[in-house]
């Protein structure tokens, strides 16, 4: 047996890893996300999207600003004008450095606010594996590649999901996070070109084209979930069942695949099931492409690498 064979069996992320070291950092990254959720119920979208666009890689990558050796990702194409949280990021890193310097990663922090988001809006709980160190780089390039967008066809949804190791299942209750927060109209404008096709329900595509068509429209918000933006339930897939799904790539899921189709309705019926679900692909998107022992580091503040 070499040594890299037992450097491997220290590379797993563990719950509880901050128990000795930090005991504090759970609860004051919860009262960070509360406070910031409760001025701002948004935010709690954003701070689950902000862990999702990290993973794929959950490095904290997504976090660093661009320097004069790289481009970091808050400028890619899924990203720019769009994520948000970055300060809410920044005062929790600025009070965990205070209170146990150099010992919580961005990269935890951003999986522990995702969880602690939906726990927020009323989603499942589950305990967040930690571990993970902060990335000496970012990529703007693999962030634009990577992340699916929101014309994607349902093939090309699941092959971005496999591509990095999460299987059809993950993509489909991953999805559901759309059940929180809000689209720019220039994320859905094929959506309302649409008549009344069967995809898209009249009434909501009317509104949606007022909303769009004012002044400054292709920067206006919509609900991903008209119904109920704030609150983690299954409303999203019921939604879908009734056309009135705001991505095209949302909205394909139960239009153009009757695999997807099948998934999105036993999640409409089973809000339980959504939640199991959810949890489990959310431990399993949180623990992509960690960099784990001695790779990477612990950054002081999550927009610089040390
Ligand atoms: C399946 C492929 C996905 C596509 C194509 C997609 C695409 C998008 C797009 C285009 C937006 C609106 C961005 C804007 O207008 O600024 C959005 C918002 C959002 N996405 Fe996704 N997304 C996907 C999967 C996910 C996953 C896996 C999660 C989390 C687990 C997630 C969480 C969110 C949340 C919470 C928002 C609202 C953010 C806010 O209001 O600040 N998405 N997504
Ligand atoms: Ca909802």
């Amino acid at each position: 047996m070499n040594e890299t064979c037992v450097d491997d069996i220290s590379i797993v992320l563990q719950i509880d890893l901050y128990k000795n070291s930090c005991p504090e950092a759970e609860s004051i990254i919860y009262s960070w996300v509360e406070n910031a959720v409760s001025q701002d119920s948004r935010m709690a979208a954003s701070l689950l999207r902000l862990h999702f666009h990290d993973c794929f890689g959950c490095d904290g990558s997504v976090l660093l600003d661009d320097t004069e050796d790289f481009t970091g990702e808050k400028t890619a194409l899924p990203n720019l004008n769009s994520l948000r949280g970055f300060e809410v990021i920044d005062a929790i890193k600025s009070e965990l450095e205070s209170v146990c310097p150099q010992t919580v990663s961005c990269a935890d922090i951003l999986a522990t606010a995702a969880r602690d988001s939906v726990v927020i809006s009323g989603g499942p709980s589950w305990e967040v594996e930690m571990g993970r160190k902060d990335s000496l780089g970012a990529s703007k390039e693999a962030a634009t590649n990577n992340i699916p967008g929101p014309n994607s066809t349902v093939p090309i949804l699941v092959a971005k999901f496999q591509n990095v190791g999460l299987s059809f299942n993950d993509m489909i209750a991953l999805s559901g996070a759309h059940t929180l927060g809000m689209a720019r109209c220039s994320t859905f404008s094929s959506r309302l070109q649409g008549s009344n096709g069967p995809d898209i329900n009249l009434d909501f595509l009317q509104n949606l084209q007022q909303l769009c068509s004012q002044t400054d429209g292709n920067s206006r918000l919509a609900r991903l979930d008209l119904v109920s933006p704030a609150t983690f339930d299954n409303q999203y897939y019921i939604n879908l069942l009734s056309g009135e799904g705001l991505l095209p790539s949302d909205q394909a899921l139960v239009t153009d695949d009757y695999q997807t189709r099948q998934l999105v309705l036993s999640y409409a019926e089973d809000p339980l099931a959504f939640f199991e679900d959810f949890k489990n692909s959310m431990l399993k998107m949180g623990s992509l492409g960690v960099l784990t022992g001695t790779d990477g580091q612990i950054r002081g503040n999550c927009r610089v690498v040390n």
